[in-house]
């Protein structure tokens, strides 16, 4: 839960000399779902690994008044800030509680490992819930859909009390009903807290997102709401010719 903004000012990433990042600036809120999209290359994940202290950045990124850039990784995890990557990563031979008491830094020992619900964390309760897991419990998270295991790791980062949550393309290889179901949770846990979304699917960024910042080549090509961002002929252009395009420049023929 936070008041607090997260404000990005001029971030700019370098790799042995190739810009990444340009020069981008974006902030979100709390009670917005907050889409960051683009082509491949764009700069999206890089931006998320300078606010994560993965990729080192300059310019700012601050979670309210605190700087986030030049800060190690265990200490922005400390401030509230939670990422998710491309790839679930969860570890598949635990159960679902268990991955849970680990993210919540909680050691389980084998005895109540067998009386699980009774010894539930009302964090982990509460993240179970919230993420449709609860049923799920005693599951190995390897046997989970790829659905599921995206909203471990989310409900992952929300016993970890995450102010912030950055997601990387939460919906990839999800089914339809996975999507919706995933679109719902980000709109719940958006309510108190900020939440960033990184995704190649439009229609599910038409679908879910308040606001947009579009990248291109490292740099914001275009930023507003989704009809602000599909009306932008900067962004149909940069679209036009892939498969994104008609998504874009259409309203939406599946979800709407
Ligand atoms: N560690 C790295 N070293 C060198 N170049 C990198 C590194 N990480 C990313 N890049 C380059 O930076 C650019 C931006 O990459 P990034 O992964 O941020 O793009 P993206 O918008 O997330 O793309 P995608 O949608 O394909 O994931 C790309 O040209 C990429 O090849």
């Amino acid at each position: 839960m936070t008041d607090a903004s997260l404000v990005v000012t001029d971030l700019r990433v370098e790799f042995s000399g190739f810009v990444a990042v340009g020069g981008v600036s974006f902030d979100a809120h709390p009670g917005e779902v907050r889409f960051l999209i683009g082509p491949n290359g764009a700069g999206k994940t890089t931006c998320i690994d300078a606010i994560t202290g993965l990729a080192k950045g300059t310019g700012s990124a601050r979670l309210g008044e605190k700087e986030l850039l030049g800060k190690q990784v265990h200490k922005i995890v400390r401030l509230g800030v939670g990422r998710t990557f491309q790839t679930a990563s969860v570890f598949d031979e635990l159960t679902v509680l268990q991955n849970l008491d680990i993210a919540a830094g909680r050691h389980r020992s084998a005895l109540s490992l067998l009386r699980t619900r009774r010894g539930v964390d009302p964090s982990i309760e509460q993240a179970l819930e919230e993420t449709g897991l609860a049923g799920e419990l005693t599951t190995p998270a390897g046997i989970l859909s790829h659905g599921q295991k995206q909203w471990l790791e989310i409900a992952m980062l929300l016993v970890q009390d995450a102010k912030v949550l950055l997601l990387d393309e939460p919906v990839a290889g999800m089914s339809q009903d996975e999507r919706t179901a995933t679109g719902e949770l980000l709109r719940r846990i958006a309510a108190k807290r900020i939440v960033l979304v990184v995704e190649h699917d439009m229609d599910f960024m038409r679908r879910y997102a308040t606001r947009v910042t579009v990248l291109h080549q490292g740099k914001v090509l275009s930023q507003g709401t989704v009809a602000d961002v599909q009306a932008d002929p900067k962004v149909q252009e940069v679209y036009l010719g892939t498969a994104d395009a008609i998504a874009v420049g259409t309203p939406n023929r599946k979800e709407d």
